[in-house]
């Protein structure tokens, strides 16, 4: 009879890792028979069950040998000992059966079917019986050398996917603690990013606002304020020290919504890894801890039996804090003297210089480990290793006193379950759950309707200029005019860096959205919405750099919003345009590089009068900025425009049409742009560039949310456009007055700065936008009477068409980091019939033109 080809495949998989036919043989024998012939148990992750039965055969095997030698042995016979010894360390050793690697890319350990990657796996924990050699050398050098994988590039993660033999598994004495690295076969690559324009503000941020300034709770954050290293002497170069924040929950815990808090009277140290000195302090009781730091005994009892395990590792892309296994406790509630921090990374890969990484792991059992590794700075020469109640706690006040948009009831403790809940779930379905369900604690909440976004792209002539023009305008028609009647996230919005396709199928399957992640139907209840704010990056990465948004004054949650980078066009806003359009004299077609260069500024510059308007730092010119200043401060001093009949008059009231008020005849910037042959670094593209400075959304005292720069800005500035959905004047009108009372809406913004050229302005050319559903970061600026440090210049990019421009935020002076960013919303606060109800004004400026207002009133009811 033919050999069973399962048969056959288990024997080569088995002698791919250097074990024979002859010993796999009885076993797999055995296991058919405990499995009941069912093959997929045993084929699993490349045979490990398999595997893991021959070692434990064999281990039982000699020790069984062990002791009948023992009985026989005679007094005085111990002098061959440690010839034997030597020779049993001589033999090769067992590869580790603990947790297999999971990859960071999803592969399943069932399609890792290269002899390679066989046998792939990890253990978290040293048993007790087998001391761990521990380099006196300092942490960051500390290459894995101790725990050699074999491999000659120890530590550097860009390293090639490696072959790990069965000897160089050998050196690892089996059952040591092996950095995942390590023993990771096909390695998923880390690349060294330098840090980012964008990482690099976000450092600034901290560095200058610590410490009274409140900062978006941040998990990497955390751990550089509260860990530091563990100093062991003689250690140098203590900057590239690491640390690794590991922990366990059990799940399913005992309890649901408590936390796996097992009494464990095994030999005390919980330590993942034991310096030499921990190991003489042994006598550490383990104690009921919210963060159970993994047991060597437990793990070892419960893993040998359980199944499918995995790894998985993400890399965060941080600079890091240090390493530390969290926390043990004493009987007497005392730190266990180092016990808690390592002084061995061998348990955590090695991270890129400028990363951290969170590894969870799992076993079919439903116990799930996660653990964060991170790098700080040289600790100071106090540092003792702090108690993990008082770590916890730390944590968590800082993230309720400083942030305050979790919930009262937020604990660390949670959040670690969370996670390992969302792993066992996401990993139960794993078949169809897309990139954005894994994102799903980032997701931005959705309000407002079931929007379906076309690209403008089909009015461009060519593909090119329709790539260039994408990034500038989108249009989207929501079914339905009502936006505040559905409350979901609406399903049909796609966005890829700022390029909205038309997307009518479920987002699940576009792994291009990475701006609207869908939540699973069950779990969009108001409360996760609100919940879902990615208060690390309100932008959640469409922006050049990210975005905190912080709460330092009450439990108010950020208001719910699509965060668009660009304008959105709603329905009927006449927004088409064509490049065909754009006559040569509205683009410096023959220049070419920068157009800063020239001798003479090219066509772009007409528009200001033959200049440009920008310096060549990117500012706003002196001289333009202060008549637009000027304009907004004493508009009665400007040129106005009175239309014969005011399409802002017209939305608000059809019938009887009130004279027009006027329109300020404003100063535009004109930026070049792709029909121009300048290329994109040219001197004359500012705005279009995005968002470059730093910026924060916070709690103000008493006008809500606002937006203040973290960084100290020049005069003249560019900061952000005022961006929000085109609307025509009508479609606002009936947007407000059809939304609930009381319901907060944003201050809509009239693009009214070039009405003067038609008589009579059609009312879809009278566009203004509405950032109160889909907007940008402007939307929460606040308004300041007169004095305010942004002005709003007018900057025509793609279209020579002046009813459709973009709003741009200058600064009007230097401003200082902290300040809260201000302008002047022009608010006529005694015009009752505006759309948007007017608000108290709490600007506190000395020019508040509400003050006036208030106590005219006052003077004239007297
Ligand atoms: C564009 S939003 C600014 C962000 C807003 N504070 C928030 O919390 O979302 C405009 C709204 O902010 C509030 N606001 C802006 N400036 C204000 C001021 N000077 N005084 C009082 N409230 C102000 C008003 O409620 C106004 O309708």
């Amino acid at each position: 009879m033919p050999p069973n080809p399962r048969v056959a495949k288990a024997f080569r998989a088995m002698k791919d890792i250097g074990i024979t036919e002859d010993k796999v043989k009885p076993v797999l024998k055995n296991l058919l028979k405990l499995y009941q012939k069912n093959w997929e148990l045993i084929e699993e992750e490349n045979y490990r069950v398999l595997a893991d039965a021959i070692f434990d055969n064999e281990e039982a095997q000699a020790t069984e040998e062990k002791k009948k030698f023992e009985n026989t042995e005679l007094p005085g016979q111990r002098g061959h000992d440690s010839e034997e010894e030597a020779q049993e360390q001589e033999e090769p050793e067992r590869p580790l059966k603990r947790l297999r690697l999971k990859y960071q890319d999803g592969q399943t350990s069932q399609a890792r079917d290269n002899s390679s990657s066989r046998l792939v796996g990890t253990s978290l924990v040293i048993p007790k019986d087998e001391p761990v050699e521990l380099p006196e050398v300092p942490i960051g050098n500390m290459s894995q050398s101790k725990v050699s994988t074999g491999h000659p590039n120890n530590g550097d993660m860009r390293t090639e996917p490696q072959n790990l033999s069965r000897q160089s598994l050998d050196r690892n004495k089996g059952k040591q603690p092996v950095s995942p690295k390590g023993l990771m076969i096909q390695e998923k690559s880390y690349p060294v990013e330098p840090i980012s324009a964008r990482h690099k503000s976000q450092l600034n941020v901290q560095s200058r606002t610590e410490p009274d300034v409140p900062q978006p709770m941040h998990l990497r954050n955390k751990g550089k304020e509260t860990s530091s290293p563990q100093i062991t002497s003689g250690r140098k170069n203590m900057d590239s020290e690491r640390a690794s924040l590991a922990v366990r929950i059990q799940e399913p815990i005992p309890e649901r919504g408590m936390m796996s808090l097992s009494k464990n009277n095994n030999t005390g140290n919980q330590a993942l890894i034991k310096s030499k000195e921990e190991r003489v302090a042994d006598d550490v009781h383990q104690f009921e801890a919210p963060l159970a730091v993994i047991h060597p005994e437990t793990l070892n009892a419960e893993r040998s039996s359980k199944g499918n395990s995995s790894l998985m590792e993400h890399d965060c892309e941080e600079p890091l804090t240090l390493k530390s296994t969290a926390g043990q406790h004493t009987n007497n509630g005392a730190p266990a003297s180092s016990s808690g921090f390592e002084s061995n990374n061998d348990l955590v890969p090695k991270v890129p210089e400028q990363s951290s990484q969170l590894q969870i792991a799992s076993s079919s059992s439903g116990e799930v480990n996660i653990s964060f590794t991170f790098k700080v700075g040289p600790p100071g020469p106090t540092f003792h290793v702090p108690h993990l109640d008082d770590i916890i706690k730390t944590v968590e006040d800082r993230c309720l006193m400083s942030d305050k948009l979790l919930p009262a009831n937020f604990s660390v403790m949670k959040l670690m379950k969370e996670m390992c809940q969302c792993f066992v779930e996401l990993g139960s379905n794993s078949c169809n759950v897309s990139k954005e369900t894994r994102e799903v604690p980032f997701v931005a909440p959705s309000v407002a309707e079931d929007a379906t976004f076309n690209t403008v792209n089909e009015l461009l002539p060519t593909e090119s200029e329709a790539e260039a023009c994408l990034p500038q305008v989108v249009h989207f028609e929501p079914p339905c005019n009502d936006v505040n009647e559905n409350e979901e996230p609406d399903k049909n919005f796609t966005q890829s860096n700022g390029v909205h396709e038309d997307s009518q199928q479920n987002g699940l399957d576009d792994s291009n959205s990475n701006s609207l992640v869908l939540v699973p139907e069950n779990q969009v209840t108001p409360d996760v919405i609100r919940s879902l704010h990615d208060v690390f990056d309100i932008s959640k990465g469409q922006e050049r750099v990210t975005i905190s948004l912080v709460n330092g004054i009450n439990g108010v949650y950020p208001p719910s919003f699509h965060y668009i980078p660009q304008n959105a066009v709603f329905q009927n806003a006449y927004m088409n345009f064509s490049l065909a359009r754009i006559g040569d004299d509205n683009c410096c077609l023959t220049c070419s590089g920068d157009c800063f260069s020239l001798s003479t500024p090219c066509a772009c510059a007409h528009e200001t009068g033959g200049e440009f308007a920008y310096t060549s730092e990117g500012l706003v010119k002196k001289e333009l900025l202060e008549e637009c200043i000027s304009m907004n401060r004493d508009p009665e001093k400007h040129c106005q425009f009175f239309c014969k009949e005011c399409p802002l008059e017209r939305s608000k009231n059809e019938d009887i049409t009130e004279p027009c008020k006027g329109h300020l005849v404003r100063k535009f910037i004109k930026e070049c742009w792709s029909k121009c042959g300048c290329n994109k670094q040219c001197g004359n593209r500012v705005v279009q560039r995005g968002i470059t400075r730093s910026l924060q959304v916070f709690m103000t005292e008493k006008k809500g949310w606002g937006l203040r720069t973290l960084e100290d800005l020049p005069k003249g500035a560019f900061v952000c456009e005022y961006v929000g959905e085109i609307l025509t004047n009508s479609e606002l009108f009936d947007r407000v007055s059809k939304s609930p009372k009381g319901e907060e809406h944003s201050y809509p913004v009239l693009l009214d700065a070039d009405w003067v050229t038609e008589g009579v302005l059609k009312d879809e050319e009278a566009l203004c936008l509405d950032a109160t559903y889909y907007g940008n970061v402007a939307r929460f600026i606040n308004h300041r009477c007169s004095d305010s440090n942004l002005v709003e210049i007018p900057v025509e990019i793609e279209t020579p068409d002046h009813h459709y421009y973009h709003l741009a935020f200058f600064t009007t002076r230097k401003i200082k980091a902290m300040e809260e960013l201000t302008w002047d919303y022009g608010i006529d606060f005694d015009d009752i019939d505006h759309p948007v109800k007017a608000f108290s004004c709490q600007c506190g400026s000395r020019y508040c033109r509400n003050i006036k207002r208030t106590s005219r009133s006052r003077s004239s009811r007297r």
